[in-house]
């Protein structure tokens, strides 16, 4: 038996998983069955539940019309954040490019309803991830369709910058002739360091060596042989710094990122080094930038962007005679607007229906294949979390709980992200009003103190099916189900998955058999005939179906579990008769 201690994930860029929603579509179904994607969407509709969407910023009409096929759509643009705050709590999904801060209150002020921000470009340092997160709200962006456009304003800013086409316009409108003034510098031969060398610095990369320069890059995390395949050395922050001619911005503004090119960075640039910035104003400390360009340090700096859009009037890099400046345009081509709404419309009509999309910022992507192979096994682990729960005495609490996954496949063949996902929301639903999804499984698990650890056991055989167990295990707690509770002390729940349906197949040490569907009831009784008929007398006069019955017992003539799965709920007076049976020692009815 091996711990899992940390996760092998693969992610997937090209692949969609299945999510639904609970707010303002009818089912409280997580993963609809990937054969039927379109159920949820027919009953939102049918029941007259058309999503809205609030579009805050200016998108592409192939957007808009394609989102219009599927949700009211609302394009309100240039809302203050109270107006937004207001407006949210009406909308299911909220589209924004870069100019929108999508801040903790609007997640607090859409009060559940919001189920998905789409960021139509890369960048998401507008929007609150950690709050959308906590909130269960999927934020999904369009990371590929402005990329070329992104990456052909670098160089038209590259060259611009080499050449002092900006002054020099500027000078020739203002009735001067001033050629020996904008003398430039060639590009070709010179060192461009390219900082990121992610989409958008790759492709600069390639271009530049068009140009007839020398490429570098540094990425901490990017692939070597990626690089080397256009023709690209990957070099030390220190090399990148120290030898560049030039240097092209083209990481995300993170806590890692913010300020990287600071006073002491400049410090160490190669004199005279142009910069150029079409990825995140926060990425260079403005004030550090500016005293460089005042030393002659850096000649010269193109800025696309800046640490707060639109900058200040009175903001000296503005309006500094060696800086040529953009507003924000890297991504702003009628290309690339068209294909950016057309990305982020279909990211956002996807996660409506159900599907989250392969872009999604805050939840693991999962391939569809797999998603598919691990569906049923979705549908086991979540109704053991809700068993398992459900079996823990009053006032006992739920705070240690381990998931064992048996299974013939090799560890990292197994990613169980959407089971602990599913387990979480198992356990913590039927005892709250917080609504648990991929997105904010783990987070909520946390806040509500739960310890979730999983394991595995390798079994010998054939690995075709990914699992051939799942076990969920609460320790620390009393049952209301004493035989629930297994030799180990814990109230132990295992399932399978039999003909693509999930089973539950023991109750603490007793095997069972019942397919988890409807409701259950839980009995214990000293194995002796007669027993059986008697509870299906008492639901057969109450028209409760009994779907499916199984009796595990320790011994013939011992104590015997009998388990049976139910269509219609029970009375309470139907269920007192059970319990009044002579023979029966205990019993609970649980809901699935
Ligand atoms: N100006 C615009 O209109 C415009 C348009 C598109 C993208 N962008 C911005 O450009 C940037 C890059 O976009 P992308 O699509 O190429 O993203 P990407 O995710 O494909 O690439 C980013 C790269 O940065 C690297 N990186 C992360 N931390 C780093 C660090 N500390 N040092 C060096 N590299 C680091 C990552 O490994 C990754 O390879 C983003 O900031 C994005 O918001 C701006
Ligand atoms: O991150 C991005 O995609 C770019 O900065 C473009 O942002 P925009 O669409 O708001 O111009």
């Amino acid at each position: 038996m091996s711990v899992i201690s940390s996760w092998n994930l693969t992610i997937s860029l090209n692949t969609t998983i299945s999510l639904s929603w609970r707010s303002s579509l009818p089912s409280r179904a997580i993963f609809p069955r990937p054969k039927k994607p379109k159920t949820l969407v027919v009953l939102a509709i049918a029941l007259g539940a058309k999503p809205t969407v609030l579009v805050a910023e200016k998108l592409g009409d192939a957007g808009i019309q394609l989102l219009r096929t599927f949700a009211n759509v609302d394009c309100s643009y240039n809302l203050s954040p109270e107006e937004l705050c207001t407006k949210i709590s009406l909308c299911d999904a909220l589209i924004v490019r870069s100019g929108t801060k999508v801040t903790r209150e609007v997640f607090e002020s859409a009060m559940g309803r919001l189920k998905v921000v789409g960021r139509a470009g890369v960048g998401i340092d507008n929007v609150d991830i950690s709050a959308a997160t906590e909130h269960g709200c999927l934020v999904v962006n369009a990371p590929t369709a402005n990329t070329i456009a992104a990456a052909e304003h670098g160089i038209a800013l590259l060259t611009a910058v080499s050449r002092n086409v900006a002054q020099a316009d500027a000078s020739v409108k203002a009735g001067k002739w001033e050629r020996n003034k904008y003398v430039g510098v060639s590009l070709v031969g010179k060192i461009l360091a390219v900082m990121g060398f992610g989409k958008v610095g790759s492709e600069v990369a390639r271009r530049a060596k068009g140009l007839g320069m020398q490429v570098i890059a540094h990425d901490p995390y990017a692939p070597a042989d990626r690089a080397r395949a256009i023709g690209v050395e990957l070099v030390s922050f220190e090399e990148a710094l120290t030898t560049a001619d030039f240097i092209s911005l083209h990481m995300p503004l993170t806590p890692a990122t913010s300020k990287m090119f600071n006073d002491e960075t400049f410090s160490r640039v190669k004199k005279g080094v142009r910069i150029i910035n079409v990825a995140r104003g926060g990425v260079i400390d403005e004030e550090a930038l500016l005293r460089a360009l005042d030393s002659g340090i850096v000649a010269q700096a193109a800025l696309d962007v800046f640490t707060e859009e639109p900058p200040p009037q009175e903001n000296k890099l503005v309006r500094h005679e060696n800086v040529t400046v953009t507003p924000h345009l890297g991504a702003s081509t009628t290309e690339a607007q068209e294909g950016v709404a057309l990305e982020i419309a279909e990211a956002v009509v996807g996660a409506l229906k159900g599907e989250l999309a392969a872009t999604a910022v805050n939840a693991p992507m999962v391939p569809a294949e797999v998603l598919l192979e691990l569906s049923p096994y979705v549908a086991l682990t979540e109704k053991l979390g809700r068993l398992a729960v459900q079996l823990v005495a009053g006032g006992s609490g739920v705070k240690f709980v381990k998931v064992t996954y048996a299974s013939a496949r090799g560890p990292d063949d197994l990613d169980t992200r959407l089971l602990r996902a599913m387990v979480t929301k198992g356990l913590i639903e039927p005892i709250s009003s917080v609504f648990v999804n991929l997105v904010n499984a783990d987070f909520i698990g946390k806040q509500r103190g739960l310890r979730l650890t999983e394991e595995r056991i390798v079994l010998d055989g054939s690995p075709e099916k990914p699992l051939e167990f799942i076990q969920v295990r609460i320790a620390n707690v009393e049952s209301k189900f004493a035989s629930a509770i297994s030799n180990s002390g814990e109230i132990t729940v295992e399932g399978r998955v039999k003909d693509g349906k999930p089973h539950l197949t023991k109750v603490g040490s007793f095997g069972v058999d019942v397919s988890l569907e409807g409701s259950i009831v839980l009995c214990r009784q000293s194995d002796q005939p007669g027993i059986i008929g008697k509870v299906g007398n008492i639901l057969s006069e109450e028209n409760v179906n009994v779907n499916f019955m199984s009796v595990g017992r320790i011994a013939p003539g011992k104590q015997a579990v009998m388990t049976i799965g139910l269509d219609e709920e029970p009375s309470r007076d139907a269920l007192k008769k059970i319990g009044e049976i002579t023979a029966v020692e205990e019993f609970v009815f649980l809901k699935l």
